[in-house]
């Protein structure tokens, strides 16, 4: 009988250093240990996308940004894992590297967030809101064509603060992240799914390892949470079909209950963000993750199909 396959403790975690990523990383090192046995502690590092703040993260090479650095950490064996807000990593990982778990997703939803006003429709005529996302901005254009979209980058409470400085008269944030931080308090108000679609992943934390480390890797299956990594699965698989770059203003939102999963996603312009959003919504039996993929698939599909295919950022 073979034995299992070692794991060096303690289980070294790289993190990203903003409040959220250390919250993060320190929840599933208490998972570590609580659940699994295992002591781990974590190593801090800045990425490009922390150091890079003026710019949108569309126009400076995408979502990679946040997590490369904390692959050559686990390259160099320097960490052992890395957490990452799933939202954040990239639909293809290079060559060596797995998503070892998927854990149990938070709100997925977006949030209002305003010092003056309830919700996006009781903003005054041409109000000014902040986010440097394209997602965002496609879907706020689409309910309020009136507002005044400014970039709004860096960490939750640097995006926080420039609102009550009053350069904005509202934010959009994922409401996961307020909650972690126990800023859901300063939730005014959630935007529904038919209002706005949140992001391919957003709310999850997934677990990344080398794929060499099979000890590990078993061990951290044990954190998955099934209907969150079905979910997941299909929403990244829209992205990944599409192309999975955040130059693209792409929306993807599953839930997978009792065997059923539904699907909704949204593309809007890549440049034009004015053009009405491609919507798709779709439902079927999923039984396992070829199935979330396949669902996936048949979404992008669909979206092309229904005149994406002349939003993409790439299309002639
Ligand atoms: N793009 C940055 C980012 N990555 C993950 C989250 C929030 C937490 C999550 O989605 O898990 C945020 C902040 C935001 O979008 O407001």
């Amino acid at each position: 009988m073979n034995a299992a396959p070692s794991i060096s403790v303690p289980v070294v975690i790289a993190t990203r250093e903003s409040r959220l990523a250390l919250w993060q990383a320190e929840h599933v090192r208490d998972r570590l240990r609580d659940e699994l046995g295992l002591s781990a502690s974590l190593l801090g590092m800045t990425t490009k996308g922390d150091q890079i703040l003026d710019r949108a993260l569309s126009k400076v090479g995408g979502k990679g940004l946040f997590v490369k650095e904390l692959e050559t950490a686990l390259e160099s064996g320097q960490a052992h894992m890395a957490v990452h807000s799933l939202k954040d990593v990239p639909m293809e990982l290079p060559e060596g590297f797995v998503l070892a778990a998927v854990l149990e997703r938070e709100d997925p939803r977006d949030a209002f967030v305003s010092p003056h006003y309830a919700d996006v429709a009781s903003l005054p005529q041409g109000a000014c809101v902040g986010t440097s996302s394209l997602r965002r901005v496609v879907q706020l254009l689409a309910l309020r064509p009136d507002l005044r979209i400014e970039p709004l980058r860096g960490n939750l409470d640097t995006r926080l603060r420039k609102l009550d400085e009053g350069q904005f008269d509202a934010i959009v944030l994922a409401a996961a992240g307020l909650k972690r931080l126990g800023l859901g308090e300063r939730i005014r108000s959630v935007f529904t799914p038919e209002q706005m679609i949140p992001a391919a992943g957003q709310g999850a934390l997934g677990l990344e390892v080398r794929s060499s480390s099979a000890g590990l890797l078993a061990a951290l299956q044990r954190l998955a949470h099934l209907p969150s990594a079905l979910a997941t699965q299909a929403e990244r698989e829209v992205s990944r079909r599409l192309g999975g770059s955040c130059s693209m203003p792409l929306a993807a939102h599953a839930v997978w209950h009792n065997g059923q999963m539904t699907l909704n996603a949204a593309l809007g312009h890549a440049t034009q963000p004015q053009q009405p959003l491609v919507k798709v919504a779709l439902q079927a039996a999923v039984a396992d993750a070829d199935a979330a993929l396949a669902l996936g698939r048949q979404a992008a599909e669909a979206l092309l199909a229904q005149g994406g295919q002349a939003y993409l950022p790439c299309s002639a």
